[in-house]
């Protein structure tokens, strides 16, 4: 009794063993009878299918577990294969007490009595969503390595390559069986040394990452830069590295963008000259080398002479070809270790590195000068170029690059001055000069507060017949500690610094103001009044002309406006508009030192001109130089017969008024007559000399 006690015992222990087993297992398994009724199902079924562990298996089929197709498809060919053969494996899809569907992979297995009959049926059902789950993350990784952009190569712990992307083929040329099993030093340019490498190990040693740029070679030879990152791959749970993951790409274009960008940020994107930001650093370094060296460097600042111009009269895309075609010239006529830049606009600048002797300075000036000087021909037009240089030496003119640039630029001014197309290296003397515009401007602001200007006038002489026909206005300057102060001194530095503006204003209102008095007195003539360059340009001249006239009515034409040729052309662009708004205004318009600009006599024919008046530098050579009386000759028969009014300014003597009255010439302005008196002297002056003009009446 106590034998068959102990047995049972132990089978009921050998079961629950057994169902403990069958309890901790993942997959789904169940015991059904022939009928397909439940009579056994393990934890992992139960929550497959959503029945409790409290539920009883009673009377439950487990056919009710699938749809109808796989419902029938277990009854009328998997239990029937596993009476068979003992077995049948397939794949279905199982579902859920409240609907849920699961792909399983199943086995139903048939066991027998002793007599071999089919009892009942064992069913392993295995949950494939995990399975699938992983194995979609697979494909999709596999598909993500073989199809990236990004080259990718797998290595082993010892470094040696075992799977590269189509990627990685395309970029470096060699297959996976020309890399496999090799180190991926082997697609290196062989441009890095050792530490290199020992650096990026010792990265991935101790952080499991670099990233970096280098250089490698194409299966074909050829080089190029990539962007490579290696991550080291350790077991999971483990510090163990199994593989390195390197990831990489052909970085040449953006390389390229990246020294594009580099080269538009320190180069003119015209020319492709060094820009301002370059030449700086090149002088930084040509004076640190010169220190060292001990060999002086020379700075050219370079201006074009009458560029404006160009971009005024032919336009923009003109101006752009001819500053491309000077900046070949300018690079041509130096060498190679020099520097040509351009700051900007016409402004060029040339830095000579380890200058020997200051012939040899004087030599690539010449260069340059004869070289630009070579006729250039774009489209159908063609063009001489001069151009302005003011040179500076280091160390013996200045020491900083600041102090040299002011050196180089006073010279050029200086050059500007000294009528343009020619050089002038920089001497102690033009700082002085300097010096001297600086306190003019200042006086000048003052003077401007204080009224100590003043109108003069120099009469203009009819000849045939004989009579005072006008004056011209000349500015004088009454300083109250250097006296008189002629217009020469000062107007070139009103016009650099703008000042010319309101005291140009100033000169045309007291000019109107003079005429309105003179014609209220009966003295009926016309003041012409001297416009600079700067205020022609000035978009408010006109209005400023017009509210100047409006104190008096009809006084327009006998306020005559002298504007130089080279302002006349120098403006050709909004000339043509401004000259027709002071057209309208009624004022007359001539045009000073005539024939000491341009060539081009077509503006004659373009601008409403009154009056022409012959240079000065003419009429001094009347006597002594034989093209002077010709060009006078030829001016004054071209200029009447457009029927235009001819004035010779500066005549001094009776020979120089005995030849302009043979060749007919309208109007003598000059000392010969009398010089600029003020107000009150001229209309004395005028009683004495010219009474009649007294008599008459302007309206
Ligand atoms: N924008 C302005 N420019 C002005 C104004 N006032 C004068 N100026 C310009 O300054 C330059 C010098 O002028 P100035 O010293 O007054 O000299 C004028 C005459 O005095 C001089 N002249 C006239 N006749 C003779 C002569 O027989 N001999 C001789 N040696 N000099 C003479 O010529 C000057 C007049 O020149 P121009 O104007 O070209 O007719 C001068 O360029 C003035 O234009 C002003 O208000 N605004």
């Amino acid at each position: 009794m106590v034998t068959d006690e102990n047995s049972r015992k132990d089978i009921e222990q050998e079961q629950r063993r057994l169902l403990e087993i069958l309890d901790s297992a993942k997959d789904l398994i169940a015991l059904v009878d022939k009928e397909c009724r439940l009579l056994y199902l393990n934890d992992a079924g139960r929550k497959m299918l959503e029945i409790g562990q409290d539920e009883t298996l009673d009377e439950i089929r487990f056919d009710r577990f699938y749809d109808d197709e796989a419902a029938a498809e277990v009854t009328h060919c998997e239990l029937p294969e596993a009476d068979r053969a003992g077995h049948a494996d397939s794949e279905t899809r199982l579902r859920s007490k409240s609907g849920r569907e699961i792909a399983v992979s199943q086995v139903i297995a048939a066991h027998r009595d002793g007599r071999g009959d089919v009892t009942h049926y064992s069913v392993i059902a295995r949950d494939l969503r995990e399975h699938k789950k992983l194995l979609e993350h697979y494909l999709l990784s596999d598909k993500v390595f073989t199809f990236t952009a990004e080259a990718i190569m797998i290595t082993d712990s010892r470094n040696r390559i075992v799977s590269v992307n189509q990627a990685f083929s395309r970029m470096t040329g060699y297959t996976l069986e020309d890399a496999k099993g090799r180190d991926p030093v082997f697609l290196s340019a062989g441009n890095l040394d050792n530490n290199f490498y020992a650096e990026m190990w010792q990265s991935i040693d101790t952080t499991g990452h670099w990233e970096g740029e280098l250089w490698d070679r194409r299966k074909d030879g050829t080089f190029y830069p990539k962007w490579l990152s290696i991550n080291a791959v350790t077991e999971a749970g483990s510090d163990e590295v199994t593989h390195y993951i390197g990831i990489f790409s052909d970085i040449t274009l953006r390389k390229q963008q990246e020294d594009h960008i580099r080269h538009l940020a320190f180069h003119d994107p015209l020319t492709g000259l060094p820009n301002r930001s370059l030449f700086q650093d090149r002088l930084r370094h040509a004076l640190a080398e010169s220190r060292r060296d001990m060999l002086p460097v020379a700075l050219m600042l370079l201006d074009l002479d009458h560029f404006k111009y160009v971009n005024d009269t032919l336009g923009h895309y003109m101006g752009d070809r001819l500053l491309k075609e000077i900046s070949l010239r300018l690079m041509r006529s130096v060498r190679e270790s020099d520097t040509v830049a351009r700051l900007g606009g016409d402004e060029f600048v040339i830095i000579l590195n380890c200058v020997h002797d200051l012939r040899d300075v004087v030599h690539v000036v010449d260069k340059i000068t004869s070289d630009l000087a070579r006729p250039i021909r774009i489209n159908s037009h063609q063009f001489r170029v001069a151009a302005s240089l003011g040179i500076a030496m280091y160390p013996d003119d200045a020491t900083t690059i600041d102090d040299l640039m002011r050196c180089a630029d006073t010279a050029m001014y200086h050059a500007k001055g000294r009528g343009r197309a020619n050089y002038q290296f920089f001497t102690p003397r033009m700082n002085e000069a300097a010096h001297e515009r600086v306190m003019i401007e200042e006086h000048l602001r003052r003077g401007l507060d204080q009224h100590e200007f003043e109108l003069f006038y120099q009469p203009k002489i009819s000849l045939d017949p004989y009579r005072l026909v006008g004056c011209e206005a000349l500015l004088r300057w009454n300083h109250p500690d250097w006296g008189m102060v002629l217009p020469t001194r000062f107007i070139p530095v009103a016009e650099e610094s703008g000042l010319i503006l309101p005291l140009g204003e100033w000169v045309i209102g007291e000019a109107c103001r003079q005429a309105r008095k003179w014609l209220e007195d009966g003295l009926c003539m016309q003041i012409a009044v001297n416009l600079s360059g700067r205020q022609f340009r000035d978009s408010n001249l006109v209005l400023k002309i017009r509210q100047a006239l409006e104190g008096g009515d009809g006084i327009s034409r006998w306020i005559e406006l002298e504007i130089t040729e080279s302002t006349l052309i120098e403006g050709a662009s909004h000339a043509a508009q401004t000259l027709h708004d002071l057209h309208l205004l009624s004022l007359p318009l001539a045009v000073d030192d005539f024939g000491t600009g341009y060539s081009s006599l077509s503006y004659l024919k373009t601008f409403a001109i009154d009056t022409l008046k012959i240079d000065k530098s003419f009429v001094d050579g009347i006597d002594n130089d034989p093209n002077d009386a010709t060009i006078i000759r030829a001016v004054i028969s071209l200029a009447h017969q457009l029927g235009i009014k001819v004035v010779a300014e500066g005549v001094e003597d009776a020979g120089q008024l005995q030849f302009l009255q043979d060749q007919r010439c309208d109007m003598i302005q000059g000392y010969y007559f009398s010089e600029p008196l003020p107000a009150d002297e001229f209309e004395v002056y005028a009683q004495r000399e010219f009474p009649a003009a007294f008599s008459s009446s302007y309206n």
